[in-house]
This record gives C-alpha cells, structure tokens and sequence, in this order.
C-alpha cells in the first residue's frame, strides 16, 4: 500500500456498497477497501468470496476504527450510529443517506470539534458544482422535481402516513409537495438527492420539491431548476433504476466512486 493511500470502509453492501466495494477491489489509485459492514454476515461474506483482496466484516460502528474514509450506504434507519462513530474519530464521513443528516446537523458541529470531514457525493443527482457555485451569490428560488415508476416510491412512510397506494396509481400523480426536510422525513429512502441539493443551495426550508409516482416513466427523474443572480439553471438526470434496488439509481456508486477518488487524484476536475 503506497503511503498516501486512504483506507476505505463501507457500511450496507446492497445497490450501492456492493457495487462500490466491487469497483475498489478492482483497484482504485490511492484507495484500498479494508472493511465493510452489512445487517447479514454470511450474506457479505458470500458477496465477497471472489475478491482479490476481501475487506473484514465488521461491525457499523467498528468501520470507523478500520478506515480513514467510512461511506454509509446502509439503511437511514442506521445513519446515526455510523455518522457518530466516524466523526468521533475524526473520520471522513461520506454519506449516502443524506436526508438523514438534516435533522442531524449537529454532527457538522462535532465534525468541527474533531476535525472530521463530511463529504455529500453528488449521488443520484447532477450539478452541485453549478448550484454550489450560484450559492455563493444571491438565490431567489432552488426547486426540485422527482418523478419515478410508482414502485420506487413505494414503503415511504409518508404515503403510509396519508392512505396513498402507489402500486393502483395509473396516471402520473403529485405525491407530495413542500420544502426538501419534509420530503426527506418522508421519504427517507427517495429523495436523497433533495437533501443533497439542500446543502449544496439554500438550505432545506427554503429548497422546494415536488416528488410525482408516474407509471408512464421507467427511470428515476430529477430536474433541478435554480433562479439566482448570477445564473439560471435547469438540469435534469435520468437514471436507470439498479436491479438489486430500484428506488436507487445506478449512477449512485459511480457517483461515490467518483467523490472518493477525489479525495486522492493528482488532477480533480470540478468544483
Ligand atoms: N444520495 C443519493 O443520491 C442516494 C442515496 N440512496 C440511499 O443510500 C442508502 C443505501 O441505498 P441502497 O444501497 O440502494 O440500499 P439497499 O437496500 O440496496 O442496501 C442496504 C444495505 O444496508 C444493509 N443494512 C441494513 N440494515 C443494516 C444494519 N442494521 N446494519 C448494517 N447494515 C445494514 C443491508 O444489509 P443486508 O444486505 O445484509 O440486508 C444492505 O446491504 C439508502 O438510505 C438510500 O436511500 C439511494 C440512492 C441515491
Ligand atoms: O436514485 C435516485 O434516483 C434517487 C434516490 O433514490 C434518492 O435520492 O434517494
């Protein structure tokens, strides 16, 4: 291992982490994957019978002892205890489950007191760069709109909470509509990249989203729309639906693979 490389762990091996874990054993310059925690062992240990070089199975909160970089791809149910051991130790903190952090915003503060980092991967999403960078002006407006096959939506304890069956939807439906904490509460494992786009703008009372179950579409849909003094912006991604997940876009791994490498290359592109 060449000094200056990272050790990474990762927590939750399912759409995301597995895929991710796959592409660092693959080898990643700078980065060695050296643990990794799922809800079942066996299971991660059978998932990583054929790698080169298998990262331990650990514990959620022993990742952080392991490795310099703990990425959180686990559940959001499981996000604090994660987050919380990873900032104790002054980790960086890479976050998967970004809609759990706005409640928690605490944990930036502590970060500070132990010199963690805690890095959002554009995820699922597109352009933080650009809105990251309109943020550093004035901004009238930040609005986002999901659109994705009913089954993406579905267990969202806010459709849960007001009687809404997505699976009878036949026509495209506004499920909700509001400001980017409640739709992340509400939908802890949808809209992520609302929360993301929160913190990369104006922050999540102010960022409005509108989240719509549309039988007509295949893919995840996210459009971002940006009024600011220095620009307008109007971006929309379009990401297939992973086979093991599908309210979770393959570009997510990638995404996290591409934040991580970041953290090491010799030339980064992109603010
Ligand atoms: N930021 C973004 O743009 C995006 C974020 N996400 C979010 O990322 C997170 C991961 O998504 P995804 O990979 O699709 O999820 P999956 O459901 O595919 O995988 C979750 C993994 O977490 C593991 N897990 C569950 N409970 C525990 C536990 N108690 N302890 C340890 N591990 C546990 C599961 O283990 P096992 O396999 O043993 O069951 C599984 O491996 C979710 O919160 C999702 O909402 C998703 C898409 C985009
Ligand atoms: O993959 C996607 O399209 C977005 C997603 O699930 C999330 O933001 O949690």
């Amino acid at each position: 291992m060449a000094e200056r490389d990272l050790t990474v762990g990762i927590a939750g091996l399912g759409a995301i982490g597995l895929h991710l874990a796959r592409a660092l054993d693959a080898g990643v310059e700078g980065l060695r994957l050296v643990a990794v925690a799922a809800r079942d062992r066996a299971k991660a240990e059978r998932s990583l019978a054929g790698f080169r070089q298998p990262p331990a199975v650990v514990g959620l909160g022993e990742l952080a002892e392991r490795a310099d970089v703990v990425v959180e791809a686990a559940p959001a149910a499981v996000f604090e205890e994660v987050a919380r051991a990873a900032i104790a130790r002054g980790r960086i903190f890479m976050p998967a489950s970004v809609g759990a952090l706005l409640p928690r915003m605490r944990l930036v503060e502590e970060a500070r007191r132990t010199g963690a980092r805690i890095i959002v991967p554009t995820g699922a999403l597109l352009g933080l760069d650009a809105v990251r960078a309109a943020a550093e002006g004035p901004v009238e407006s930040v609005t986002i709109e999901t659109r994705k096959p009913p089954r993406g939506l579905a267990g969202a304890p806010y459709l849960e909470r007001h009687g809404i069956d997505v699976a009878a939807i036949t026509a495209p439906t506004r499920v909700f509509q509001g400001n980017a904490f409640d739709a992340a509460q509400g939908f802890p494992a949808n809209v992520n990249v609302a929360a993301a786009l929160a913190l990369a703008g104006i922050g999540p009372e102010r960022t409005r989203v509108e989240i719509w179950a549309d039988p007509g579409v295949t893919r995840n849909m996210h459009t971002i729309r940006v009024e600011a003094e220095a620009a307008r912006l109007t971006m929309t991604i379009e990401n297939v639906p992973s086979e093991e997940n599908p309210r979770t876009g393959r570009i997510t791994p990638l995404s996290i693979l591409a934040c991580l490498r970041g953290l090491t290359s010799t030339l980064r592109v992109g603010s």
